[in-house]
């Protein structure tokens, strides 16, 4: 099956706000850099966003900065009990409030009882002054690094416009079109191609890195930055990912394993046995966590 390659690279991070980052995630004691001994397997978890209230009011967001509804507000923490007894190293989240009320809701609900603390390492000073000084506590945490390149694609000028209203206007094939499509770009916004080509550029630069270094991780993100992201984990098409839908706060899994990822479905709950029975070492960090419990 032939996978999509993206044609226009874009975007591309800045070097030096990633170099703060590693320099954030190392005194976190989440060395980047750690020599590529490559683990066994490593836990993936894709969560798209709880509901929004433009999601609510069925208006186009993209990089329009938003906030969770109540409904995304219960989505988020029920996402949480569903991966409560994953493995979990470090998240990521897009640089939109959505997808970082979800991730740091659905941390309430993990049996780890680590904080998730967002590193600040815009600036050199946002970096000093964030810093942690109890390596105690460091360990009792988890890093939540925010990308905007995971933002949701950008809609250009049907930002803010009604999906329904839209539809009627310009049709509805051409609505679908702009909404589904590979390579058709909105009026002055991204296509998905462009979508894909800032994401899929970070997760290879910066969250495939940790898993191969058996790092479990959380990514939280949107609709089509995500499915950018599943169309180079399943080796999608084109034509195939016009098909690919993402349901608010439902978390997908995938265990990586010698550089291949496995799709595992939704935890569909904690005590779910099919997702423990896919591997020995979800299984064994679960019997870790009710250890602790008993
Ligand atoms: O940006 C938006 O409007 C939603 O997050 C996703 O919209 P879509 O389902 O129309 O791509």
């Amino acid at each position: 099956m032939r996978s999509v390659t993206n044609k226009q690279s874009g975007f591309s991070s800045s070097k030096s706000h990633a170099a703060c980052t590693f320099r954030v995630l190392s005194s976190l004691q989440i060395n980047a850099n750690v020599p590529q001994t490559t683990e066994n397997e490593s836990a993936l978890i894709l969560i798209r966003h709880g509901e929004s209230m433009w999601n609510e009011k069925n208006l186009f967001t993209g990089c329009v900065d938003v906030p969770l509804t109540e409904k995304g507000v219960k989505e988020a923490i029920e996402a949480g009990k569903r991966i409560s007894n994953l493995p979990l190293d470090i998240i990521y989240t897009s640089a939109l409030i959505r997808a970082q009320m979800t991730a740091m809701l659905a941390l309430t609900q993990h049996r780890c009882m680590k904080v998730p603390i967002i590193v600040h390492s815009e600036t050199e000073q946002a970096r000093r002054w964030s810093q942690i000084y109890s390596e105690g506590t460091k360990k009792q945490s988890i890093p939540v690094v925010k990308a905007w390149q995971l933002n949701e694609r950008m809609y250009g000028e049907l930002q803010g416009l009604n999906k329904q209203e839209t539809a009627e206007q310009y049709g509805k094939e051409q609505v679908h079109s702009w909404r589904r499509s590979y390579y058709v770009r909105p009026p002055n916004g991204e296509s998905l191609e462009m979508c894909l080509g800032r994401a899929v550029t970070f997760f290879k630069e910066h969250i495939e890195p940790q898993l191969l270094i058996g790092r479990h991780v959380m990514v939280v993100a949107h609709a089509n930055s995500l499915r950018s992201i599943i169309m180079y984990l399943d080796k999608l098409t084109s034509q195939e990912v016009i098909n690919l839908e993402l349901s608010t706060g439902v978390p997908m899994l995938y265990i990586y394993k010698e550089k291949n990822f496995i799709r595992r479905g939704s935890p569909l709950g904690s005590s779910a046995a099919g997702v423990y029975a896919y591997t020995e070492s979800l299984a064994m960090y679960r019997q870790k966590l009710d250890g602790n419990f008993q």
